[in-house]
């Protein structure tokens, strides 16, 4: 058997890597014009590969990133993207290796989180990444969805061309949107490749919303489909991909002017946080109709103390929960959870749980008592399960919605 060599690849690879990660989920090479906004994501060090001899046959790379745990910490995070290998290598390990590489990397900069959104739900956990939040995709007739008198008005609503958007949006998002558990940052390179590139990108329409004082707090990005250009029978689509108000009357009056757009007669919004109240916005709650929920944030804690440490607890009596990390055997051991802090302990474990598991409790998305009854976690004592969901709850369901 070949073996693997797994490797920080140099820039003049990136564009093989890149290729060859588009070509693993069925896609065609990145166009001369959108390279340059993809290719400055990337940081020197960060972009892996594997080579079965000579030939590349898998890579993965990391983002600088954050983010923002229970509590309002802001931590590092490594958001791992452009997993792929190559079709006629797959299933030798080659994701195994790279995966080894890439999270001592990640530990060794000082990141205590890696995150990443998986294409399918069975690659990761065998690496210690666990689902830790989700999204819910909606539809809306927009003819039959009607707001409640009761929702909030909102502000005014202007649209903004896609070159504006990219001076104001980022900072809007800063302000109103990064501190919600699950938030991660959005660098200038994110922005550049979400508003300047892609074909999508020519379609795509941008709202800000701005509040009675005239401060912009929220905006909103979709495209239309439309398969009637004349309008008389067909369906006129707003794909909704981003949508985020600094509080429910920005959210609605977006919601609003994307109801009353003309000639529209659907909403399809995705990545939608669980906890939005549109069921309650509107005077039908069975106009908002959910078409999925869908896992959104996967995550890694790379630096066991260091994360559970950094994250805020409820008031509830001390648990101790063991971790058990068969890919990164550092983190294993005892933690000491309380409401002043976590951490390591030689106390006899109350639970245990796997590092893919601590990954979904991190930041609040799951109870420790449904994992419980999914043989998720081993319950040593019966009694520390409410108490270890008092200690990790948070008032909000975490959120992510950013892709990368
Ligand atoms: C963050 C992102 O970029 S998400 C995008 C991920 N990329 C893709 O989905 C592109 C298409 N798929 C691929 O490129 C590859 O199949 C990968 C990257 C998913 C897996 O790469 P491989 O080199 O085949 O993985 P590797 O050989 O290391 O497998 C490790 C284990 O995971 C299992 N495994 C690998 N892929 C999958 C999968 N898609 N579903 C379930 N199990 C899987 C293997 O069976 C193996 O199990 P074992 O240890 O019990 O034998």
């Amino acid at each position: 058997m070949t073996d693997h060599d797994v490797r920080p690849l140099a820039e003049t690879e990136y564009r093989d890597a890149h290729t060859l990660f588009m070509a693993a989920l069925h896609r065609p090479p990145a166009t001369e014009g959108d390279w340059p906004a993809l290719v400055a994501r990337y940081e020197t060090g960060r972009v892996w590969g594997d080579f079965l001899g000579d030939e590349l046959a898998g890579t993965t790379t990391s983002l600088p990133s954050s983010l923002s745990v229970p509590g309002g910490a802001v931590l590092p995070a490594a958001a791992v993207t452009g997993v792929g290998v190559r079709a006629d290598r797959t299933r030798r390990g080659v994701l195994t290796s790279m995966m080894r590489s890439q999270l001592e990397d990640v530990r060794e900069r000082g990141e205590p989180l890696a995150m990443l959104h998986a294409s399918e739900t069975g690659i990761y956990g065998r690496f210690g990444y666990g689902v830790a939040s989700r999204t819910r995709t909606v539809s809306l007739d927009t003819h039959r969805a009607i707001l409640a008198p009761t929702a909030p008005s909102g502000g005014d609503v202007r649209l903004l061309g896609v070159a504006e958007a990219r001076k104001i949006l980022p900072e809007i998002y800063e302000r109103i949107g990064a501190a919600r558990p699950g938030a991660i940052a959005r660098t200038p390179g994110w922005w550049d490749t979400r508003l300047l590139t892609g074909a999508e990108g020519e379609q795509l329409r941008v709202a800000v919303h701005s509040d009675a004082d005239g401060i912009d707090d929220g905006f909103a990005l979709w495209n239309t489909r439309i398969n009637d250009h004349r309008f008389d029978n067909g369906v006129c689509t707003l794909q909704v991909s981003d949508l985020r108000g600094g509080d429910a009357a920005a959210a609605v009056g977006l919601w609003r002017f994307l109801l009353n757009l003309d000639l529209a007669n659907v909403i399809l919004a995705a990545d939608r946080p669980l906890d939005e109240p549109l069921e309650w916005w509107l005077a039908d709650s069975r106009q908002c109709r959910v078409r999925g929920v869908h896992d959104d944030l996967w995550l890694r804690l790379v630096d066991v103390p260091t994360a559970l440490a950094a994250r805020a607890y409820g008031a509830a009596e001390p648990v101790v929960v063991e971790v058990r990390d068969a890919f990164l055997p550092s983190n294993s051991g005892c933690y000491r959870l309380a409401p002043e802090g976590a951490r390591r302990c030689e106390d006899r474990p109350q639970l245990t749980v796997d590092a893919d598991m601590l990954g979904a409790l991190y930041l609040g998305d799951v109870s420790v008592a449904t994992l419980a009854a999914a043989n998720r976690v081993t319950v040593h004592d019966d009694a520390a399960v409410e108490t270890a969901d008092r200690l990790l709850a948070t008032s909000g369901v975490p959120w992510c919605g950013t892709g990368f």
